[in-house]
């Protein structure tokens, strides 16, 4: 068993790929041993979260999760511990493994209860696992809630009851488990993409991965964690030359800070020079505050040999410029209201998809709701399925595609799996940090990067500044952050 961490890097699989691993793995062992290593695993951990527990409350559902917490109440009855267990479900219909586990619970002399203990140190959640189909309701929609709001440590089997393990969203329609619990998950045989995204990272908490001994499998992954990038060491022999040339285009009247931010992030993030192209042309010719930064007229600037990072604080004055844009960048970021023209443009979105058949790299950054306007559809219909928007982004234009948020996506055209990122936390939930991520990600471009592991190491790096900032400093603002960039 081993903690997921930001450094992770691990193949993730769907319900449907799970199953069938499971299948494979369940006919080649002796009856009941993989429902046996989970319950195992499942007290092992709930040893160690709550090594002082007088009573543990274990809440079983109706099929195999349920298996797996009685199966972990008759292991820590076995080790001196007091799991009081309540099931929701019909005994009779429980599945084979279930009803063997069950057994194993009584006859361990577990403690069986209708109603959760009044007083516990720690709860279980083994109500529904990868085979929840709908919203929980009744006595179990009622454990969750006492969970989640008694504020004592929940440790949920596999997944969080409720949650899709495959897009992350709570079937319950929760916005999300109550902030202050502590929440773990172990989870077996494969890692599920929707413990990572959407709801899936505050449902489910620290998460914990044990193949229950089963090895590795020849199942195409449905996604990856790509882990930490490697620190790019840089020759003596190279100049500001060997770094590339950013160029922002944005900043409309009275937007010019997103521009100046992203051009700050690109600068602290290694590009060897940076120009911001204003849409405003009563701009100041220089921000004092960064003399670095080179200010020009956007239209003035030859982006030919340059990566072009456009959007950020772009308005609507953003649209006349982009044809040139998309036409001219060697490299190119597209971010917020360049998304936004786009979206509302089909000549604009060919020009875009055109720049793949000329071997021009191009990044597109949405939040979800830029990524719904693209789509054309709503942003409940893209957090509905993240990881299906961002490949969607990037098969429909032929990019990189970012979708941001809890769990950002990273997805090309390329049929390689697509990336979840773990860094990155609520403290990015202020304005102007989408644009620090565009100059990052432009950074890596200009240095030449490929897109797709540009994309990937810049979100890494901008969601670990966030992760690693001390709770005693100042607040993280997006200028801040910017200047935190690392290269
Ligand atoms: N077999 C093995 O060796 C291993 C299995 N493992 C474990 O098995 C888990 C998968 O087990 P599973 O397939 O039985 O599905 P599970 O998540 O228990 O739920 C299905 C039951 O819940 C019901 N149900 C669904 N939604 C509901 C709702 N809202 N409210 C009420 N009921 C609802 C559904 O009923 P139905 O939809 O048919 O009416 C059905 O009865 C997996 O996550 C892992 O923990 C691991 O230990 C590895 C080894
Ligand atoms: N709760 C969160 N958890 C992780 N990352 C977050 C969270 N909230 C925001 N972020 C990150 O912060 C950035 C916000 O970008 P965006 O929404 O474009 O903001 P803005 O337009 O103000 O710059 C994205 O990289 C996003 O992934
Ligand atoms: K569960």
């Amino acid at each position: 068993m081993h903690r997921i961490t930001p450094a992770t890097v691990a193949d993730l699989f769907d319900i449907a790929a799970t199953r069938r691993i499971e299948q494979a793995a369940a006919a080649a062992l002796p009856a009941h041993t993989l429902m046996q290593r989970a319950g195992l695993a499942v007290a092992r951990l709930a040893m160690s979260i709550a090594p002082h527990a007088r009573t543990i409350w274990i809440a079983c559902g109706p099929g195999n999760n349920g298996g797996d917490g009685f199966e972990a109440a008759a292991q820590l009855q076995h080790r001196g511990f007091m799991p009081i267990v309540t099931f929701v479900g019909d005994e009779h219909r429980l599945p084979p493994d279930a009803k063997a586990s069950l057994q194993r619970a009584r006859d361990a002399s577990v403690i069986f209860a209708q109603k959760p203990p009044a007083e516990y140190e720690l709860a279980i959640d083994a109500l529904l696992g990868i085979g929840s189909t709908r919203p929980p309701e009744g006595v179990m929609a009622e454990w969750l809630r006492e969970m989640d709001t008694r504020g004592q440590p929940v440790l949920s089997v596999d997944v969080p009851s409720g949650l899709n393990a495959d897009t992350g969203v709570l079937l319950s329609g929760s916005t999300g488990a109550h902030a202050n619990t502590a929440r773990f998950c172990v989870t077996f045989l494969t890692l599920k993409p929707g413990l990572f995204t959407a709801h899936g990272r505050d449902a489910a908490g620290t998460v914990w991965f044990d193949d229950l001994g089963v090895g590795d499998t020849t199942e195409p992954p449905t996604a990856r964690l790509a882990g930490a990038p490697k620190a790019q060491a840089r020759t003596h022999a190279s100049h500001k030359g060997s770094y590339g040339d950013v160029a922002v285009i944005g900043g409309a009247p009275g937007m010019a800070g997103a521009a100046l931010l992203a051009g700050s992030a690109a600068l602290h993030a290694g590009a060897g020079r940076v120009f911001v192209g204003l849409l405003d042309p009563s701009a100041a010719p220089v921000d004092t505050a960064r003399p670095e930064l080179m200010l020009r007229d956007a239209s003035a600037l030859d982006l030919s040999g340059m990566t072009a990072v456009c959007g950020c604080g772009g308005g609507t004055d953003v649209r006349s410029v982009l044809p040139r844009v998309l036409a001219t960048a060697a490299a190119l970021v597209v971010d917020a209201d360049a998304l936004n023209a786009i979206a509302t443009d089909s000549a604009l979105q060919a020009q875009l998809a055109s720049r793949a058949r000329r071997g021009r790299p191009t990044v597109i950054t949405p939040h979800p709701l830029e990524a719904a306007r693209l789509l054309g559809c709503t942003a409940g219909d893209v957090q509905a399925d993240r990881l299906a928007a961002a490949r969607q982004l990037a098969s429909r234009f032929g990019v990189v595609a970012v979708l941001k948020g809890s769990g950002t996506v990273i997805a090309d055209d390329s049929g390689a799996p697509t990336v979840l990122n773990l860094t990155g936390n609520a403290r990015l939930a202020t304005a102007g940090t989408g644009d620090v991520l565009a100059g990052m990600i432009g950074a890596a471009l200009a240095a030449q990067q490929p897109a797709f592991e540009a994309a990937c190491e810049a979100v890494w790096r901008h969601g670990h500044i966030a992760d690693t900032w001390s709770t005693n400093a100042a607040p993280l603002t997006a200028g801040t952050l910017a200047r935190q960039a690392p290269f």
